[in-house]
């Protein structure tokens, strides 16, 4: 589990991390999302001891990371697919981290063997392709065979093969009982992913709980419905007080109603349906919900778009 309570970071006049408190719990992915300079690298960084908090606490298994005994043991990290050195072989690079971190190297056949790089493990690693170099990251996270592990932005750049693969590996380490949060820009995959979630806005707490409530929380589940007798179907449901709207296409689409609801009183009013589908709001329409005053940075094009393209970092 990792806790983190009122922790802090200022940077001179900035304020990356602002009193943010949460827990991760075991046995299910995290998401931790945010808008673009949100501070997520920043508190990833000291959850794993690499920057000191200004203010508060964030703990291990109920341990700062300076007070773990063999750290690597307890948390592995993936931060930067890129640190490794580039004409290090991918056997000895993770040699090279068991080595210095007390770790036997039969460890490293394992891990190689687990993130499918055993046939490559000769070829100097700064010839990898990218999906190669996350693999060859999380292998080294997985090294000490910790309970909780760290992954920012593991898809990045990723094909759909590599990303399926990320996802799946995420949710077989949460199935064995580890905690795992991983932070992405990639919302419709996290959706996919990511059981719970964490969402932070300028360094602020903005929600924690699981990805299903927080989506049914920010976003309205509506009805679609296309009929031929749309005339006789639409003053029936407003009758009932339910808000109708006309897309113009032979489809209206309700709020306030289920779909059993809808089709009972289509049936009632003797109106043939074609299309009767619940729709469900997104994860990234719940994420602009919650997080559109957020924003570090905001280009005035109106519209969710243009809010969108904020999210995306440039290079990420
Ligand atoms: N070493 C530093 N010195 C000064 N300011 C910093 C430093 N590191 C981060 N910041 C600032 O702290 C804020 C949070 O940055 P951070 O990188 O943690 O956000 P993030 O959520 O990871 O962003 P992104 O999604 O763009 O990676 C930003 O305003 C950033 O400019």
């Amino acid at each position: 589990m990792i806790e983190a309570v009122g922790l802090t970071k200022r940077y001179g006049q900035t304020v990356a991390v602002d009193n943010l408190s949460f827990t991760v719990q075991p046995g299910r992915v995290t998401g931790f999302l945010g808008p673009n300079g949100a501070g997520k690298s920043t508190t990833m960084r000291m959850i794993l001891g690499l920057d000191n908090p200004t203010a508060g606490r964030v703990l291990i298994g109920g341990k700062p990371y300076k007070q773990l005994d063999r750290p690597l043991r307890t948390v592995g990290a993936l931060l930067d697919a890129k640190w490794v050195h580039p004409n290090r072989s991918a056997r000895a690079h993770l040699l090279w981290l068991a080595r210095s971190n007390g770790l036997p190297a039969r460890r490293v056949d394992e891990v190689l063997e687990l993130v499918g790089l055993t046939k490559v493990a000769k070829r100097r690693a700064g010839g990898f392709s990218l999906g190669m170099s996350q693999r060859l990251g999380i292998a080294g996270a997985l090294l000490g065979d910790p309970g909780v592990l760290l992954f920012d932005e593991p898809v990045n750049g990723l094909d759909p093969e590599g990303i399926l693969w990320i996802r799946n590996f995420m949710q077989g380490l949460a199935a064995d009982g580890r905690t795992v949060l991983v932070s992405s820009h990639l919302l419709s995959e996290m959706a996919l992913t990511a059981e719970d979630l964490v969402v932070i806005g300028r360094g602020k707490l903005i929600s924690q709980g699981s990805t299903t409530d927080f989506i049914e929380r920010s976003t309205e589940n509506t009805v679609l419905v296309r009929s031929p007798h749309l005339d006789k179907l639409r003053p029936a449901l407003l009758d009932k007080g339910f808000t109708v709207r006309e897309d113009g296409d032979g489809t209206l689409t309700v709020s306030g109603a289920s779909s059993d609801q809808i089709g009972d009183i289509a049936a009632a009013g003797g109106v043939v349906l074609h299309e009767l589908s619940p729709q469900r709001g997104s994860l990234e329409q719940a994420f602009m919900q919650l997080t559109g005053d957020a924003v570090e940075y905001r280009t005035d094009l109106g519209g969710t778009d243009g809010v969108a393209d904020n999210f995306v970092p440039a290079g990420k």
